[in-house]
Parts: structure tokens; sequence; C-alpha cells
């Protein structure tokens, strides 16, 4: 049997960063695959972790859940058949709904030996009530459907301003165990350890009691269902009214709401210059609103710089050689010719 653990979490959330954490901390031993689901144009991740043999599938240019959901299934079977590994991890992209991944996922268990171990979610703990408001629809179907949140940022955080959080997030999603300790204060095993016990847990309270792990409710015996995204696809039975029905009512694919622009280019950059872009993508307005930016660029002394932005936030770091430079920008009513513009590509 192998293990499939759905990692998701709006753009920058901090995915890439706990899925390293997990398989260095606590996944050393387990032969693993990690399928990861870019929506930008051009593949970033991609490689972080050939050097420790990990296996990694991408798939760019698309959304597991809307375009390319036949290419997921043919990806995981090939990838089954391939490797038989312990485990698969799906990093969906940042703006996949969490739910549409669930079912791309159950469509290829009837057919192969999957198990679903979890279904994880990162959330930015300081971004969360914003994104909650500007980002709904996405965003708290992620919440929604996880039964693992893990809160990136909390070390910055007050302890009132992240009460509200937790609060905000239980009021979405009751059942889910969050995560608020920061990181490095936790071992990847004790992060695994909930999300594998969080499961079981709720297996064993559907069992037993039979309550419905999105809202919570009490079901009668003929209105159980076992999994989250087949129960709310039929609707819920329960009459509760949470966020997460905004997912049946008014589906919007994510490039009807967000979009990406991005180049690859020989051009170098000083690092003052990409500093300047980047507190430029944050201050102004003129080039729609930025969610994310990341890439990696040749720098004038023959280094080369990458750098990882989201709102408020950036980090510039020097890293190998790659074999262009090349960015990628996600958000939405992106402008492209004032992105070029600053970039200073054609
Ligand atoms: N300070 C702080 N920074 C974090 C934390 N988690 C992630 N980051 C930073 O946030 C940025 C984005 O992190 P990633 O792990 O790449 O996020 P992601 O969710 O994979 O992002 P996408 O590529 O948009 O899918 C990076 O610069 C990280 O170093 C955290 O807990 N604290």
């Amino acid at each position: 049997m192998t293990k499939i653990d759905i990692i998701s979490g709006f753009l920058g959330a901090g995915k890439t960063t706990l899925i390293k954490k997990l398989i260095a901390e606590g996944l050393q031993a387990e032969k693993l695959v990690l399928i990861e689901n870019e929506f930008g144009e051009i593949g970033i991740d991609g490689g972080f972790l050939q050097d420790a043999g990990i296996e990694i599938r991408e798939m760019n240019s698309g959304c597991i859940c809307c375009s390319l959901v036949g290419d997921f299934s043919v990806a995981l079977k090939k990838v089954l058949a391939q490797y038989a590994p312990d485990r698969i991890i799906i990093e969906p992209s940042g703006v996949g709904k969490l739910s549409d991944v669930i079912k791309a996922v159950q469509a290829v268990q009837a057919e192969t030996a999957l198990e679903m171990n979890s279904y994880t979610t990162v959330v930015d703990a300081q971004k969360c009530k914003m994104y909650m408001k500007n980002f709904k629809e996405f965003f708290n179907n992620q919440i929604a459907y996880a039964n693992t949140i893990v809160l990136s940022r909390t070390q910055m955080m007050e302890e009132k301003a992240l009460e509200a959080v937790v609060h905000e997030l239980k009021h979405v999603n009751e059942q889910a165990h969050v995560i608020t300790t920061p990181w490095e204060e936790l071992n990847g095993e004790d992060i695994l350890a909930v999300m594998n016990g969080s499961c079981q847990l709720e297996k064993e309270l559907m069992e037993k009691e039979h309550i419905c792990s999105v809202c919570g409710h009490q079901h009668k015996e003929h209105e159980h269902h076992h999994d989250h995204a087949h129960h709310h696809e039929k609707g819920c039975s329960c009459g509760c009214d949470h966020e997460h029905h905004d997912h049946d009512h008014h589906h919007h694919h994510a490039d009807e709401v967000f979009s990406s622009w991005g180049k690859e280019t020989p051009r170098t950059y000083e690092r003052d210059e990409l500093e300047t872009i980047l507190k430029q993508l944050n201050e102004e307005e003129c080039y729609g609103k930025v969610l994310r930016a990341k890439g990696m660029v040749k720098s004038n002394d023959d280094t080369w710089l990458y750098f990882d932005f989201v709102p408020e936030e950036y980090e510039i770091r020097v890293g190998a050689a790659s074999y262009t430079g090349r960015f990628c920008v996600i958000g939405s009513q992106l402008q492209e010719e004032a992105l070029a513009k600053l970039f200073k590509v054609a």
C-alpha cells in the first residue's frame, strides 16, 4: 500500500519548507515520491530534493484539479507502477482547491493500492485573515477539507492575534488539528504524528459517533459518509451553512481568478537592483495584486541570487547556478507590461 499525503496551502504559505522538514526529520527511511503542481508557467521548486534521492514529478502549466486532472491520474499510476513507493506527497498549486485534489486522487484510488494518509493545509498565520477576506473561495476550501492545519510564521505573532486566527479557522473547520507551535520548536516527526494521528482519530470519531468531519454535526447512520469530499459533493445533509458550501454554489477555476507571468533570461541583476524590484512589487499597485514571486537570476559578480516574495516579506539568498535565469510572478490582475519593465526584460 502506498500512503498518500496531500500538503496544500495558499501561495507562499510554506508548503515546500514544511515538506523539506518532514523529509529531513521524519521520512528519511521511506521510499518517497513528491508530485508538485505549480501554477506558474515556469517550474521553480523542482530539483531541490533531487540530491537527496527523492523522485520528483512536476506538473506545470495547469492545475491538477482543472485541466490536468487526466494527466494527474496518468502520472500517479505511472509513479505507482514504476517506483511502488512507501509514500507519495502531493503538493498542489497554492490556488488549487483541496477538495478537487482529493477527488482527483480518489478517482485513481479505485484502481490502485493507495491509502489516503492525510490532508494537510499550511496556513500563513499572519495573512490568514486577509486571504480569508480576499480569496475566500480558494483559501477556505483548503481549510475546510484539511484534517491537519499547520500554521506558519506563528513565532512572530502575539498570543491574542494567534488565538483569533485559530478561532477563525475553527469556524470553517471545527475538527482539524491546528499546529500553532513554531516549527523550529518541533521535530518533523512530531508534525507527522499529528498528521497521521488526526486521520485515525477522525475515523475513530466517525465510526463511533458518526460525526461529520467538516461541520462537526452528528449524522444518522444512513447519512454517514467516510470522506468529506464525497460528502459535500452531494451537499451536506446536516443543514449547516459553513463556508465550504461556497465551493458547490459558485465554482471558479484558479485560472479565472489568478494569473502568472514568468520569464527566462540571461540578464544579470545586482543584489540592490533585485531588492528594489521586490520592494516595488510590494509597494506599488501598478503591477496588479502580486501574491507570490520567486526565481533565480545570475548576479553581476557571477553568483546566483535566489529570491522568494510574499506580500510584506521577501528573501534573497545565494544559490547554485541554474541553466538560465528565470522567475515567476503569481497574483490577480497582473499587469504584464509593467512587470516586464520592472524586471527589465522584453
Ligand atoms: N519567517 C518564516 N518564513 C517562512 C515560514 N515558512 C515559509 N517561510 C518563507 O516563505 C517563503 C515561501 O515558502 P515556501 O515553502 O516556498 O512556500 P510554498 O507554500 O511552497 O509556496 P508556493 O511556491 O507559492 O507554493 C520562503 O521564503 C520561506 O522561507 C515560516 O514559518 N516563517
